[in-house]
């Protein structure tokens, strides 16, 4: 056994060429001239350093549709007692609820870690994506385990670790590569059974009991959602009675967080391209009993219809122009990428076509680059004259980034989640007011814009 530092994660590591965009994103010309090189530098680096770590609070949207705020909170904190209570896990801690001082739908869970926790004899090597859920509070999953030891049995205690670079082959017993340790989990399952011929196998394989990022789960209760995610309905604005587009909405985070806005009255229609992700927002419309959402598979690029006898109170798409009174283009995007994706440009125009006189159309990706950003909106303002950018409410991120054709004042009215800004190395306090502030930074990388149509 060895014991662990306090901050155990490298900096992300990209591919050269995506480091090099993103470096020259964060250096461009104008940032530089605003805040200097040396700063420049400095944040970027923080933003390689802060994207490898779990934010210090989980994010809950709640329903409040169904139950008040506070019921929820109450219902949470039970089953969290119970949570701890059968956990066996001497060391595990309770948590509070906290509920957030400007959205009236979010509760946070402050996330414990990084904890002091030694590492084992027995090491399971799980795929990098199983290893971001494990950080977030997930047990590991049968599919995600990579490596294991020979005769690994139910009931062995082993250390946990992230395959970072891809390089564990599955079946494994042992591997030597760069791994990133996760904390220590009890089997529940065979390796024999784990990586069985017969097909792939389902369930938990091993339960963590002793996380590096203590987080509770609530799989199956309520959906984890990031902060910024749910202030994209806010900044939407539904309200009852409306017609709403969801133009990219699977698995229907957003989509439901919508409807629920609108208190289920109205129309929300749901579109996505991928048949088995529309299934998963029709269950979700049914789990939280959201009946005014219409999914449908479809491809949102051809999703207005030049058909001029068509209704525009038509439930399945395609859609005549000016049908809707609200839009939200949650863009598909490159995550980091360095691509610039045209398609992003195309489903805007349909958005702008669908859109009402005096609509709002809300545009929002996950992604920190200026070209899926700042420069969409730029384009958006100099194609659709009849496209104003609106303030937003809430704004509780930052501005716009400096390096794009947009002015200092049309950057003021975007709304550019900027986690790197206040990062600094991770330490297991939590302290309640603290980590309350801390939930308007501690995000992911988020952008998002909002526009009025004349
Ligand atoms: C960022 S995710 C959306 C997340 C979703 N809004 C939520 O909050 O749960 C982007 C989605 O866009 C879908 N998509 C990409 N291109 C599309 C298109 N042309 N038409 C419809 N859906 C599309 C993808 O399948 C993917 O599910």
């Amino acid at each position: 056994m060895s014991g662990i530092k306090k901050d155990v994660f490298p900096q992300i590591e990209f591919r050269s060429e995506v480091q090099e965009y993103l470096h020259n994103v964060y250096t461009n010309k104008e940032l530089v001239s605003e805040i200097g090189q040396e700063v420049a530098e400095k944040v970027f680096y923080s933003l390689l350093s802060c994207l490898s770590h779990p934010p210090k609070l989980t994010c809950l949207r709640a329903s409040t549709h169904i139950h008040t705020l506070q019921d929820i909170q109450h219902r949470l904190e039970e089953q969290l007692a119970q949570q701890h209570v059968s956990s066996g896990d001497s060391k595990s801690v309770s948590t509070c609820i906290l509920s957030h001082p400007q959205l009236p739908d979010v509760l946070l869970l402050p996330v414990r870690g990084p904890r002091d926790v030694s590492i084992l004899d027995a090491e399971v090597i799980v795929g990098a994506q199983c290893g971001n859920a494990v950080l977030r509070g997930a047990h590991v999953f049968a599919p995600g385990v990579l490596s294991a030891p020979k005769f690994m049995k139910v009931g062995d205690k082993v250390s946990v670790f992230s395959d970072v670079e891809s390089r564990c082959t599955r079946g494994a017993i042992q591997f030597q590569g760069k791994k990133v340790f996760l904390g220590n989990g009890v089997c529940v399952m065979n390796r024999s059974d784990i990586f069985c011929a017969n097909g792939p196998v389902r369930g938990v394989a091993i339960r963590l009991v002793d996380a590096l990022y203590q987080s509770p789960s609530f799989d199956g209760v309520l959906p984890n959602e990031n902060l910024p995610s749910v202030v994209v309905g806010h900044v939407l604005g539904p309200r009852p009675g409306e017609r709403i587009l969801d133009m990219c909405a699977a698995p229907g985070g957003k989509t439901t967080h919508i409807a629920a806005l609108m208190a289920n009255q109205g129309v929300v229609v749901a579109l996505d391209k991928i048949k088995s992700k529309v299934e998963k927002i029709s269950e979700n419309a049914q789990v939280l009993q959201l009946h005014c959402i219409k999914a449908y598979c479809y491809n949102s690029i051809q999703a207005v219809s030049s058909d001029l006898t068509l209704s525009c109170s038509t439930d399945a798409p395609p859609y005549p122009e000016e049908s809707f009174d609200r839009i939200l283009l949650d863009a598909p995007c490159s995550g980091l990428g360095q691509r610039p994706n045209m398609a992003i440009s195309y489903s805007l125009k349909e958005a702008v076509q669908l859109l009402k006189k005096g609509g709002v159309l809300v545009y929002s990706t996950c992604t920190v680059t200026l070209a899926e950003n700042e420069e969409q909106v730029a384009w958006a303002l100099k194609t659709f004259q009849c496209l104003t950018l609106e303030p937003q409410e809430p704004h509780l991120g930052s501005q716009g980034m400096p390096g794009s054709e947009l002015t200092r004042d049309q950057r003021r009215l975007l709304q550019r989640f900027r986690p790197e800004l206040s990062w600094h190395k991770p330490t297991d306090s939590h302290v309640s007011e603290d980590l309350q502030l801390k939930a308007n930074t501690d995000t992911i990388g988020f952008f998002i814009a909002k526009f009025s149509k004349r």
